[in-house]
């Protein structure tokens, strides 16, 4: 099983992550796209990365902003699969 990242270890990473912050025991990015359908291509494309990693985000959608948020439910926190998910959307994001 994943293991928790401490408190540290997440400012740590979060420092070389643009755009993500923390949010309790999740990271977070909200990315604006150029339009909506824009936007549901991302998530389309974060879909088929979250499938083949078998690790899932939760994905808020309002219009043009999409927030990613990421916490790895069976550690009950924040873990290495996040922090490559993050790395995963960031080469998504265009
Ligand atoms: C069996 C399978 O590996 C698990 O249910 C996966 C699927 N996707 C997941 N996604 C996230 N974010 N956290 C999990 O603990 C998780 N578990």
């Amino acid at each position: 099983m994943a293991e928790l990242l401490t408190d540290d270890d997440v400012r740590r990473v979060l420092s070389d992550l643009p755009g993500w912050s923390r949010d309790g025991d999740a990271i977070t990015r909200t990315v604006t796209c150029a339009s909506f359908l824009a936007g549901i291509d991302l998530v389309r494309r974060v879909a088929d990365a979250a499938e083949s990693a078998d690790h899932h985000p939760d994905i808020d959608i309002r219009w043009t902003a999409i927030t990613f948020r990421l916490s790895t439910h069976s550690a009950g926190g924040i873990t290495d699969k996040d922090v490559t998910l993050a790395r995963t959307i960031d080469s998504l994001i265009s």
